[in-house]
């Protein structure tokens, strides 16, 4: 240790944290001045490398304009955290400080600070102040003696907090959450943001959990589910760069507004290009757009009414029946019958004398090209009947000089091969809902099921057929959310998948929305079977097509690649919120409830205003909160019609607001007038709930209140 620095730690922590930002934020500063003086030979204009050469420059070019990016973001925080601790069989303390990329020092090679990715740096989250702490290496597991833990707030390059939350031989009770109420107490912005410095022990182990699982986490309102699971993808990418590739990830979010709300998080670990998008979208593009989806606004006000009637009860029970494991066995037994009828009754006669007999075609069909799909197989089958019946002609040809043997060939082989039914995904799942099979699955499905459900077996399937409906714009037969996972599952039976088409690693966001035939369908385009599924069985709220258990997803993937986590703490909401929410929730015996982090807030209030007080009393409200410094204000309707009317009298008042529809594509932050389906997964400073009844919200909607 040298003098000086001898003497700042005898100053005090402080002291001793200040000098050494100054001098990590200069060794930043030099090392971007010495990138940003190498003169570039190519612009910001892509244009194209000609030779090797210039591919090689441009790859060297780029790789330092990412180091300048991170250096840059580095600047502002360089790290969060630092590590003092003795590894086994060394003497010396090791002090790692720990920061959101790792910096290098280019001249002395000195590791200036860790990547929090980094498996050493595991430690600062998991050690929990007992015994030795242990990581990964690749030698196998090393055990280390912790000396110091200590968290550092730094912002705009100015070290403005530091706690300590580990000191070896003094009393550690509770410190820990000294800084992470202090990061939660900051305001909410517009987006979720990265929690690096302050992830938690139970969070850091499901970062961490192995590549080639399928893991579920369960996890309460707020208890990070959906930010441990973008700190996994970093992580991921960090660890396992020749397995897991960028642009073989992908993020299902519920809807488009959270795909906007999540999209600072990845950047801001240094992290891009991921595709973060909805089951929906994706769906549509790999059906190549050939069908069209229903408005789902219409079915949700429909839903969502009040006045939801038997219909949609009904309407419920087709939805749930469509995800089922029992569909997709039918879909399943649906697709070999059909491939047992594929080859058409018959020989192809080219003409007379030039038969290939029925036998030889199946043969080729049923067992030479067993091994592609259907639908690729028939073409092939056909183009070989085709390729046959020309190596004939070669034999005959010098006899046809008037050509007439060649056209009548062509016409019997164009009859022939319209014997062969063309095969279309669409096609094939209509007929699969008008089979008997399906009918007889919804059938013995409907019997076994509860009050709401007993319509016939063939009004409950007629309810949704694409068939009847088609697109007024494109003319693309319309189908709903629910028809496309079978459609997809067909689609890859039929046609097989691309290898561009498939993922190294799927993150499935609010999954108790899915169903079982949804995950399945995932499976086939996630070979390696590395997914990430997190949501909540009680913040269901499209519960008539999710699930009731993680087993119905859990048991999709074998016993030893799947694994199970529960988060049970929220960071969300303060104390008041959490015990008046649970207050609620308890009822639904199933559920785990929240436990919150000791922080306290503004106590929930209930008012009862009269109907002619109702929407000048929202205007105060809001004006009250932001009053009192709140950013983000949400205004909660039931539906997007009750939405309108509270909209415009806020505008009218001079209330600038947001108006949150299903179409909504991004999520702007501030006054928000908002149906309660569409608040799941954002968050707010302050939350006004309208018409909050028994008429309004029945035990069914309950669970909308987290
Ligand atoms: N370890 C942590 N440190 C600091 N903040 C945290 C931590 N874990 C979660 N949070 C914060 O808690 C809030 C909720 O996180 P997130 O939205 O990821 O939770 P969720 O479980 O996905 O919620 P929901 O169930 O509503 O979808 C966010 O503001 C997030 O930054």
């Amino acid at each position: 240790m040298s003098l000086q620095n001898e003497e700042s730690r005898l100053q005090g922590p402080e002291v001793e944290e200040k000098e050494r930002l100054a001098l990590v934020l200069a060794k930043v500063h030099e090392m971007l001045l010495h990138l940003s003086s190498i003169p570039r030979y190519f612009g910001d204009d892509d244009s194209e490398p000609q030779t090797a050469d210039e591919v090689a420059q441009q790859t060297v070019e780029r790789l330092r304009d990412e180091q300048v990016d991170a250096l840059g973001r580095s600047q502002s925080e360089p790290y969060f955290g630092r590590l003092d601790m003795v590894p086994q069989g060394e003497s010396t303390p090791l002090t790692l400080y720990i920061g959101k990329r790792g910096i290098d020092d280019n001249e002395s090679g000195d590791r200036l600070v860790i990547d929090w990715r980094a498996p050493i740096a595991s430690v600062f989250y998991s050690f929990s102040g007992q015994g030795l702490a242990s990581y990964e290496a690749p030698d196998g597991t090393i055990e280390a003696d912790v000396l110091l833990k200590r968290n550092l707030a730094v912002r705009d390059g100015q070290l403005v907090r530091l706690v300590d939350s580990y000191v070896k031989g003094q009393d550690n009770l509770n410190v820990t959450d000294e800084f992470l109420l202090y990061r939660l107490s900051e305001h909410k912005e517009s987006r979720l943001r990265d929690i690096v410095s302050t992830i938690q022990a139970e969070q850091d182990k499901i970062i961490r959990a192995d590549r080639n699982l399928a893991i579920v986490i369960q996890g309460v309102a707020g208890s990070g589910k959906t930010t441990v699971a973008l700190h996994r993808l970093a992580y991921l990418l960090y660890q396992h760069s020749d397995r897991i590739r960028t642009h073989k990830m992908v993020i299902f979010a519920p809807n488009a507004m959270f795909v906007d709300y999540i999209s600072e998080v990845l950047p801001e670990l240094g992290v891009g290009g991921i595709r973060q998008t909805t089951f929906a979208k994706w769906a549509l593009q790999v059906l190549d757009q050939k069908v069209a989806l229903a408005d789902p606004m219409r079915r949700y006000e429909r839903w969502f009414s009040v006045k939801a009637n038997e219909q949609v009860g009904n309407e419920f029970y087709v939805t749930r029946y469509k995800g089922s494991m029992q569909f997709l066995g039918q879909v399943q037994n649906y697709l070999n019958i059909l491939e047992k009828d594929v080859v058409p009754q018959g020989d192809f006669e080219a003409w007379e004398g030039a038969t290939l007999a029925h036998t030889d075609i199946r043969k080729w069909f049923y067992e030479e090209y067993r091994h592609y799909p259907l639908a690729v197989r028939r073409d092939r089958v056909l183009q070989r009947v085709k390729r046959w019946m020309d190596m004939e002609y070669r034999n005959v040809k010098a006899d046809d000089k008037s050509g007439s043997r060649k056209k009548q060939a062509a016409a019997r082989y164009r009859s022939y091969s319209k014997k062969w039914a063309v095969i279309s995904a669409y096609t094939v799942y209509e007929d699969v809902l008008s089979s008997s099979l399906a009918l007889q699955g919804w059938g013995d499905n409907a019997r076994h099921s509860g009050k709401n459900a007993q319509p016939s077996a063939r009004q409950g399937m007629a309810l949704s057929k694409g068939r009847a409906v088609k697109s007024k714009k494109s003319g693309r037969p319309v189908v709903n959310l629910e028809d496309l996972a079978p459609l997809l599952y067909i689609h890859v039976k039929l046609n097989g998948l691309a290898g561009d088409e498939q993922f190294d690693h799927v993150v499935i966001d609010e999954a108790q929305d899915f169903s079982p035939f949804q995950i399945t369908v995932l499976r086939e385009y996630c070979p390696s079977g590395s997914f990430t599924i997190l949501g909540d069985l009680s913040q269901s709220i499209h519960g008539y097509q999710g699930i009731h258990d993680w087993s119905e997803f859990l048991d999709r993937f074998p016993e030893d690649r799947r694994a199970f986590f529960q988060l049970d703490v929220s960071y969300r909401s303060t104390m008041e919120i959490i015990e008046f929410a649970n207050h609620i929730i308890r009822r639904f015996q199933q559920f785990t409830l929240a436990k919150p982090v000791f922080r306290s807030g503004q106590p929930v209030t209930i008012r009862d205003v009269g109907k002619g007080r109702r929407l000048s009393a929202v205007l105060e409200s809001v004006q009250e909160f932001a009053a009192n410094g709140a950013n983000t204000i949400a205004v909660v309707c039931r539906t997007e019609d009750d939405c309108d009317p509270v909209f415009e009298f806020l505008e009218e008042a001079g209330i600038q607001a947001h108006l949150i529809t299903s179409r909504q594509q991004s999520y702007a932050g501030g006054i928000s007038v908002v149906p309660v389906y569409l608040t799941k997964g954002l968050e707010f400073d302050a939350v006004l709930l309208l018409d909050v009844n028994v008429n309004n919200y029945d035990p069914g909607f309950r669970r909308f209140f987290h």
